[in-house]
Parts: C-alpha cells; sequence; structure tokens
C-alpha cells in the first residue's frame, strides 16, 4: 500500500498558472522520494497539496489508504519543514522541540527522554539550554527538523531544507536526513532542484517538468537509464552531451549509423537497440554521451569514434574537463522548452528540428557557442563535446583529438526527447 497516492492530481492556480498536470505518484510506506526539477515545475505545489496548505483543482489525495484530498492539515499526521524551519525564538532548544509533544498532552517525563534522545541523533544536545538566536543556520535546521519529526509523523514533508546552508554544511546535513529518517522508517517525500542531493538522498526520484511526471525511478534508473533527454540532461555534471543525429538502418550490412553531420556511429545488428533504432529510419534524433562515455585514444574502434580539436582544458581538482570543438551538431539545453507535441516534421527536416529540441530541454547551464561560421553546415548550431578526463598530462589545446566512444552507454532519443529503446523499472 502507498502511504501516499497522488492520483490524477492537477492545480491551476487563480489566474490560469498550472503548476501541477494529471499527476500520478504512489510514495511507498517506508519511502525517500525525491521531487527534483528546475524552479516553477511544481514541487512545492505537490508538497503544499499532500499537507493539505493547497487544493487540488482534480485528482484525488489518499494518505495510508484513506482518502485525503478534503482532510483538514491537522488531521493529515504530516510534519513539514521549509528552507528556514522558523523557531520560537524565545523558547530554549528544549522548548522548541517539546513543544509538539506539549501540545498533545505528553507526559513531561517521556517528553523530556524524547527530547534528548532526539538531540543526540541530531548532534544538538549541547545546544538544549540554549535560544534558537544563538544557534548556527545548520543547527536550527537540525532543530527544526527534530520538532517536525518528533512527534513521529506518519509522513514528512521537505520542501529544500539545505539550500540556505553552506557546501559542507549541506553534505554533512544530507548524509544524517538520510539515516535519520531512514531510521526512523518515515515516509517522506523531499523536494529539491539540486541533483546531487536527489541522487544521494532519494530511494527514489520522480523527476518533474512543467508540472508534469517526467521520470520515475532509483538514482541509478534515472541516471543510467534516463526516460528523456530532459532527465538526461538535468541529472549528471558535466551535463550530458546531447547531439542531433539521423538514424540510417543499412540491411544490407547489418547495422544501423547514426549520422551526426559528417561523423558517425555506428551499432551492429547484435545491440538489442538497433531494432528500436531501425523504426527511426531517416528521422533525426537526439543523442545523449555523457562526458565520462568519452575517452581520448590514437586508435578508436571504427564507427565508434569522434573527432575534433582540443579547445580548451579545465582543471576541477578530482578531474580535467576537455571542451572538444568538432562539426556535430550539439543540442543546446539553454535553449529547450516546452515544445508543442503535434507539430511533425518530415524526415530530414533538421533544421526545423534542431529549431524544436532548442526549445525543449531550458535547464542550463553550458553556454553556447557563437553562431557558427560560414563552413559549417545547414542551420546547425556547431558546439563543444565535453569530456571527462582523469589527467591533462600531454593533452595540448588547438590539438586534434581523437575520441573513442563507448557506445554501449551512449542514450538515443526521439525527436519529442522520449527514449526510443525502452527503459528498465
Ligand atoms: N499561490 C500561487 N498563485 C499563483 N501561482 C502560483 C502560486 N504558487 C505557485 N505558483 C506558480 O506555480 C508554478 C509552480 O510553483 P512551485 O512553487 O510549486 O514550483 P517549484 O518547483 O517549487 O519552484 P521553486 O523551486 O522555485 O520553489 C510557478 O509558475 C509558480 O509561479
Amino acid at each position: 500500500m502507498a502511504a501516499v497516492s497522488l492520483e490524477s492530481v492537477s492545480k491551476v492556480y487563480p489566474g490560469g498558472v498550472r503548476a501541477v498536470s494529471d499527476l500520478r505518484l504512489h510514495v511507498r510506506d517506508g519511502e525517500l522520494m525525491v521531487l527534483l526539477g528546475p524552479s516553477g515545475c511544481g514541487k512545492s505545489t505537490i508538497l503544499r497539496i499532500i499537507a493539505g496548505l493547497e487544493e487540488p483543482t482534480s485528482g484525488e489525495l489518499w494518505l495510508d489508504g484513506q482518502l485525503a484530498t478534503d482532510l483538514p492539515p491537522r488531521e493529515r499526521n504530516i510534519a513539514m519543514v521549509f528552507q528556514s524551519g522558523a523557531l520560537y525564538p524565545h523558547r530554549s532548544i528544549q522548548g522548541n522541540l517539546a513543544f509538539p509533544l506539549e501540545l498533545a498532552g505528553e507526559d513531561p517525563d517521556e517528553i523530556r527522554a524524547k527530547v534528548v534522545e532526539l538531540s543526540r541523533a541530531l548532534q544538538i544536545e549541547q545546544t538544549l539550554d540554549r535560544l534558537p538566536g544563538s544557534l548556527s543556520g545548520g543547527q536550527r535546521q537540525r532543530v527544526a527538523m527534530g520538532r517536525a519529526i518528533i512527534r513521529e509523523p506518519s509522513v514528512f514533508l521537505m520542501d529544500e531544507p539545505l539550500s540556505n546552508l553552506d557546501a559542507a554544511l549541506r553534505t554533512d546535513l544530507r548524509l544524517e536526513i538520510g539515516a535519520l529518517v531512514r531510521g526512523l522508517g518515515v515516509t517522506t517525500v523531499y523536494v529539491t532542484h539540486d541533483q546531487v542531493e536527489a541522487l544521494t538522498l532519494a530511494d527514489r526520484i520522480a523527476v518533474l517538468r512543467d508540472g508534469r511526471l517526467e521520470d520515475l525511478g532509483t538514482p541509478t534508473q534515472v541516471y543510467e537509464d534516463p526516460a528523456t533527454a530532459f532527465t538526461a540532461a538535468f541529472l549528471g555534471a558535466p551535463q550530458i552531451n546531447l547531439l542531433a543525429g539521423t538514424v540510417y538502418a543499412h540491411l544490407g550490412e547489418g547495422s544501423v549509423t547514426i549520422d551526426l553531420g559528417g561523423q558517425e556511429l555506428r551499432l551492429p545488428w547484435t545491440d538489442p537497440r538497433v531494432e528500436h533504432l531501425a523504426h527511426h529510419h531517416g528521422f533525426p534524433i537526439i543523442v545523449g554521451v555523457r562526458a565520462d562515455a568519452l575517452h581520448p585514444v590514437s586508435d578508436p574502434e571504427e564507427g565508434a569514434e569522434l573527432t575534433g580539436r582540443l579547445r580548451a582544458l579545465e582543471y576541477h581538482g578530482h578531474e580535467w574537463l576537455a571542451h572538444v570543438e568538432t562539426d556535430v551538431p550539439v543540442v543546446d539545453r539553454d535553449e529547450l522548452e516546452a515544445a508543442p507535441r503535434d507539430q511533425r516534421e518530415t524526415p530530414r527536416d533538421e533544421s526545423a528540428f534542431l529549431d524544436r529540441v532548442r526549445s525543449m530541454l531550458r535547464l542550463g547551464s553550458r553556454r553556447a557557442e557563437p553562431e557558427p561560421p560560414s563552413d559549417h553546415v545547414g542551420a546547425h548550431r556547431r558546439s563543444d563535446l565535453v569530456v571527462r578526463l582523469r589527467s591533462g598530462h600531454g593533452q595540448k589545446v588547438g590539438a586534434p583529438m581523437r575520441l573513442a566512444v563507448d557506445v554501449s552507454r551512449v542514450l538515443f532519443f526521439d525527436r519529442e526527447g522520449r527514449r526510443i529503446d525502452p527503459v528498465q523499472r
């Protein structure tokens, strides 16, 4: 039985903003579900609907098998922590933690015991007699979590609880939140736009885009086997390379090639993805290649190679990132935004396809190159491939670079951004 079920839930705010669209999501009992997506995709609205702070426009909410759509918030047995959990400034930390139990009329000795136990788990036992004003941001957030969880809610909701903390503290507290909610076995829905938080914390991640569920799976499923190009681009740093290609099935030769504007990748018939790719013969697709699926080599295998010129080398401490200029048309994530889904191009109508793809995913960080000079083909935008290197040793900026492509890890998406071969869930 799902502890929290949203059945076809939609939310349209007064004024017409559609924040959530036809969402079906089942959070299992004891599960830590992370809602991940860019700003404005509806994450907080979903959390507020679960808490009862917002009414869905349509659809149903079920809590522990009971229809809860119209249940008042206080009858839901749900606790919520926000970005900066507000504390009572004139009550000690002990008083803040005890407050929900005092309200519930619990025995003072039991309250004291619970407060001490929880403050130990949250590593704030030395602060119990102090006022919130004297605590660090991280300690205050620990108290806020403790206060929310002390009355043992059946569902724990967290809305970006770490976003106001510095990086080191975020890492510490992230680990502690995971340990705490798993230790207590409380069903938790955790909202963030930080992919690292999502990947490290979640049992499952629900990726949201424009109020819709884009993908749902364990961290490894959504990272390694993403259902859409949007998910692939949202998860992972550096961001996945998204290339525009065209599929050609060669029945005689027994292979499928992906034409990448002058360069090509080849898949033998033995590759299980070929069967699905062959249906797209003559059509443009999106090819996703993670930075660590590319390796500089002197003698790559035919059909698993991309060539270019090393334009820049970036030192990141634990790794180097090579920016390799190629003639491969790169799909620019900055320009990807919601595309109309009823639009259809004819095969090989690549410039229309690219225009659409550019307007499909709007997420990101990588800056587009200036418009291509005249020796570039068609309307394609030429840009860099990003390659992860363990060492920059021996690499010379400006030199030609041959890259072996780990074709088994390449992801193929149709022009709507959906995976061409079926994902495993
Ligand atoms: N009370 C409201 N009235 C009208 N529109 C709203 C209201 N609350 C949110 N919205 C809109 O609904 C959409 C979803 O907002 P929501 O806060 O749920 O997204 P989010 O993913 O949590 O964003 P963020 O990460 O920036 O907090 C946005 O377009 C937002 O402007």
